[in-house]
């Protein structure tokens, strides 16, 4: 029989409305168990063709030592003696990371609509994640561009990374910043 019935329990308006992006985190680890059923979760995101374009790398533990390393080897010279050792005590702090990663496609729709799925995807886990106590912040940093880190952390040529995901317990919670009322942007047409 066709399910008619849209009603969902809980206040999904409320949870998209109280999600903050968070940048500082309590050092207790959070388990990969959680952090899979989390991405169960996420990958009921829309995707065209039943495409699912997306993989995942997950960086905990000692493990995150990988990324660091990776990370801070995109620095060079000067830059790499001066802020090399911080910029790894930073990433070892994050307790984890998770990288969401896309196949590129030469088709331009194909790529813009696996990339726009990829971004629900990450959108569902931030919300899964925020229901459950964790936050999330969702990284694009230049470093997620150089073909040197990729190589470093498992991304495959014709691979692109849509975010690196720091993921923990907060430790604190920014205040949110106002949304400009969607009206101030909304055209309606009701007429010919
Ligand atoms: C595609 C995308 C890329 C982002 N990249 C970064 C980033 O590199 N560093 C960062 O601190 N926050 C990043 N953010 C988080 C935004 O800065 C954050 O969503 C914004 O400040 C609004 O805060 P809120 O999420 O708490 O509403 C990114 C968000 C999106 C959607």
């Amino acid at each position: 029989m066709t399910q008619t019935n849209t009603k969902v329990q809980g206040n999904v308006s409320e949870l998209i409305k109280q999600r903050r992006t968070v940048r500082v985190f309590k050092s207790d680890p959070v388990p990969t168990e959680l952090l899979t059923e989390l991405l169960n979760v996420a990958v009921w995101a829309p995707n065209h063709g039943h495409r699912e374009p997306w993989r995942f790398i997950l960086f905990q533990g000692e493990g995150r030592a990988r990324i660091a390393e990776a990370m801070v080897q995109t620095y060079s010279g000067e830059d790499l003696e001066k802020h090399g050792a911080k910029k790894r005590e930073y990433f070892m702090q994050v307790p984890a990371h998770l990288v969401i990663v896309l196949k590129e496609d030469p088709r331009q729709k194909v790529w813009d609509e696996d990339y726009a799925a990829v971004c629900s995807l990450i959108q569902n886990f931030q919300l899964a994640a925020w229901e459950q106590g964790l936050g999330v912040v969702w990284k694009t940093n230049n470093y997620g561009y150089q073909p040197k880190f990729c190589e470093a952390i498992g991304v495959q040529p014709g691979e692109k990374i849509a975010g690196v995901l720091h993921v923990g317990y907060p430790e604190v919670i920014p205040p949110a910043r106002p949304r400009t009322a969607a009206e101030a942007r909304l055209t309606v047409v009701e007429h010919l």
